[in-house]
């Protein structure tokens, strides 16, 4: 279970303010619970973890084992939610090293039709020439630019290569129930398809198939991640105390944080298997709350990496950042520093250490030295990178996300805005039924 730790910010904003948003919380938790509030039709994943069946669990290993049977690699094509949840998970949980391993006992993920390059689309087409692949095609509504492209490439080029009855077994769509291209390809050919719920959004999806299906295949326990989950939702329900509820006392710090002049939260890690967690939280809370001209910007750093690129600007850029640390407790493996006779490097002071420790030295040392520089802190204790607690971890920033929008005073759940430059697009392209849309356009080029 996680620990949320919020003492680094009280040189900034004060402690009886955070304990002040006890009722509008409390309000903010009654309207996720009673459906009162803006965008209620988006409510599926706030009991989604406990409502996961053991059936539904069982359908979904059974079909990972059929990709895992049957492919050497798999691709998730998939965009915004529909990618970053399960790739967050996947690569927090996974060997840095996995590609470059000779004996491979789980398919490589790949991911694609989350950009549209040329290049990443050739080289990726390339790169499966020779290898057994399979594909999980995500998409919620089933008509993304994005993902409809780069998967129109991988059906032709699987059917191509290993024969239209085998592509049938190694293409899996997790789509709407009814609607969008995803949807009407996948019954005419006759893919095993997964459904996502009209209620769960693509940024709140990852514990439906849209997450717990490639997490599967890449070979981790999908009910240790929903159970880690099931137990955050207790943790951060409406019945929780404020002062102890983690969801709650984030969700506050943040806005108080944020109306006192701090308008970019800073999700930093020290471990690089966490990089696609800060992509996947980038989303939940840009999209969710950058709207009606208000909202936290949502960025990330990589600690160490970035010290030595973006550290400058946080110690000493204008002050209108905060940081929230995620911190990995114990590391998986032990490595130790050795002692080296010679000492040209000067580092013999840490040998017998253990690389954890001079890394969380790095971590203790940048927190006070941005706490000094003005920058508030909040720090986020995962005990160990499992499956449990990154699921927790996963559904407590959701459920903070929910309370937050709502303290915000937006609807959390909608994203009109990404439809501008879609729009836009599809003018340039011609796309047919935009055609005022392209004269328009063409006007102002
Ligand atoms: O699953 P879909 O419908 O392809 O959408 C992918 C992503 O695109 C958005 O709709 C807009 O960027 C996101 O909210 C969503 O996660």
């Amino acid at each position: 279970m996680i620990n949320l730790n919020i003492e680094k910010t009280f040189g900034f904003i004060s402690k009886e303010k955070v304990s002040a948003y006890e009722a509008e919380v409390k309000a903010a938790q009654e309207m996720l619970e009673k459906g009162t509030g803006k965008g209620n039709d988006f409510l599926g994943w706030l009991h989604l973890p406990s409502s996961i069946t053991k059936e539904h669990l069982a359908d979904l290993n059974a079909t990972a084992k059929v990709l895992r049977d049957n492919c050497e690699v798999v691709i998730v094509a998939g965009i915004g939610g529909s990618y970053l949840g399960a790739r967050a998970v996947i690569e927090a949980l996974s060997n840095s090293f996995t590609w470059l391993q000779n004996k491979k006992t789980d398919p490589i993920m790949i991911y694609a039709g989350h950009n549209i390059s040329e290049d990443y689309l050739y080289e990726l087409t390339e790169y499966l020439k020779d290898k057994k692949f399979g594909v999980i095609n995500i998409s919620k509504s089933g008509t993304t630019t994005e993902t409809a492209l780069a998967f129109r490439l991988l059906k032709k080029q699987c059917e191509d290569q290993r024969g239209k009855e085998t592509a049938k077994k190694v293409i899996v769509a997790v789509t709407d129930a009814k609607k969008g291209a995803a949807r009407v390809t996948a019954d005419k050919e006759g893919y095993k398809t997964f459904i996502i719920p009209d209620n769960v959004g693509g940024r709140f999806s990852v514990l439906t198939p849209v997450g717990l299906l490639p997490i599967a295949v890449a070979g981790f326990d999908i009910e240790k991640l929903v159970a880690g989950a099931a137990d955050m939702e207790k943790a951060c329900g409406s019945d929780v105390a404020f002062a102890k509820n983690p969801a709650a006392i984030y969700a506050a710090t943040r806005n108080e944080l944020y109306r006192n002049g701090k308008k970019i939260e800073i999700l930093v890690n020290f471990c690089p298997k966490l990089h696609y967690v800060s992509e996947w939280w980038k989303q939940l809370y840009g999209e969710s709350e950058g709207k009606d001209n208000k909202g936290i910007f949502p960025a990330s750093v990589d600690f160490s990496t970035d010290l030595h690129s973006m550290g400058q600007w946080i110690q000493e850029g204008e002050r209108s950042i905060f940081e929230t640390v995620i911190s990995v407790e114990k590391v998986n493996h032990k490595l130790e520093v050795p002692s080296d006779e010679a000492n040209l490097d000067g580092l013999n002071f840490l040998a017998g250490k253990r690389v954890d420790e001079v890394n969380k030295m790095a971590e203790l040392g940048t927190q006070l030295a941005h706490v000094d520089g003005g920058v508030p802190n909040m720090r986020i204790v995962l005990p160990e990178l499992t499956e449990y607690n990154i699921g927790g971890l996963l559904y407590f920033f959701e459920k903070a996300c929910g309370i937050s929008g709502y303290l915000l005073g937006v609807n959390p759940f909608n994203q009109p805005g990404v439809e501008a430059y879609k729009k836009n697009m599809f003018a340039l392209l011609n796309k047919p039924g935009y055609e005022e849309e392209s004269k328009a356009i063409q006007a102002r080029l």
